[in-house]
């Protein structure tokens, strides 16, 4: 099925100068919480060290919750600079079969999403980097945008990636956010017009998404070139952070996206493969280890 975020005919749609008002949100918010990590403070302290960061995603669930907090705490020690955090969703549309497999196997075994809140509530003060919780608009919308995002920062949450909220809806979605000190990552595809991409880019918090190539979610025998055009172009519109995502798998493609310029790399299906797919919850967790520090050794 053709990516959701496949650029439609759209209203347009001006912008507030989102930067001003939300900044100040985010300065008391920040203020009110002990935490300090955010996903751009990540990005900045990277680039100041010249590095990149590595953001694996995984399912919440799958194989199980407990495993879930092992492999969070296992990514966050083999040097995870965000970790992206799925909730299992019935209608993962911009999924491939290897996650959306995934979602079934935890929706299957009955996780909700206040399983995930409660687990994240623990697990979160044990991890040094920053967690995205990665959800479809449904489950939001489902709880109420206000509701959903106390629920997310009182657990501890620093970011938000919902690949599917139309960019004309996430203003009030991101004002929400902003109350609770949340970062609202937007993505932006090969098949976006420049307009949309920068209209995307501007409003992007923490990071913007770079999606590698159209389609779903899964990996790829090799990244499209297009991403060294596309880093360029985005690069020309903003200085936010640009991370890569869909279709990595192997050290070669880290090496070659970090060498296109990309902030960073996102690896998801072949994360969660390694942690689903394995024999038993250890030996994923041993699987998802080996797999995180390969990947990590080919980050500048
Ligand atoms: O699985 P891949 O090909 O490594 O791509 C990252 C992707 O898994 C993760 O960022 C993600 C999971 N589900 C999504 C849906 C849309 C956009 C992004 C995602």
């Amino acid at each position: 099925m053709a990516f959701a975020l496949k650029a439609a005919a759209a209203r347009r749609v001006s912008l507030r100068g989102a930067a001003h008002p939300v900044a100040a949100i985010r300065a008391s918010a920040t203020a009110v919480a002990g935490d300090k990590r955010t996903i751009s403070g990540t990005f900045t302290n990277l680039k100041e060290q010249g590095k990149i960061a590595f953001i694996p995603f995984i399912v919440a669930g799958d194989p199980d919750l407990a495993t879930t907090a092992k492999a969070l705490k296992v990514l966050d020690a083999c040097g995870s600079d965000v970790i992206e955090l799925g909730v299992p969703y019935s209608d993962p549309l911009a999924d491939g079969p290897v996650i959306q497999a995934s979602a079934t196997r935890a929706l299957t075994k009955g996780t909700t999403f206040e399983d995930v809140i409660s687990m994240v509530k623990e697990v979160v003060p044990e991890l040094s980097c920053p967690l995205a919780l990665f959800t479809y608009y449904n489950p939001i919308l489902k709880r109420g945008v206000a509701n959903f995002m106390s629920v997310v920062k009182e657990a501890g949450v620093h970011g938000l990636v919902v690949p599917d909220v139309p960019l004309e809806e996430t203003d009030i979605l991101r004002s929400e956010a902003a109350k609770n000190n949340l970062e609202l990552v937007l993505l932006t595809t090969p098949t976006t017009p420049t307009e949309r991409m920068e209209r995307i880019t501007k409003a992007s918090e923490g990071f913007v998404y770079l999606v590698s190539t159209t389609g779903v979610t899964g990996t790829r025998a090799n990244v499209s070139f297009k991403v060294e055009a596309l880093l360029k172009e985005i690069k020309q519109v903003t200085d936010k952070a640009v991370a890569v995502g869909f279709g990595v798998s192997t050290p070669e493609q880290v090496k070659q996206i970090a060498g296109w310029g990309a902030d960073g790399v996102i690896v998801g299906s072949a994360m969660v493969r390694q942690l689903g797919e394995s024999g038993s919850p250890e030996e994923g967790l041993k699987k998802l280890e080996e797999l995180a520090k390969s990947l990590k050794a080919a980050f500048p």
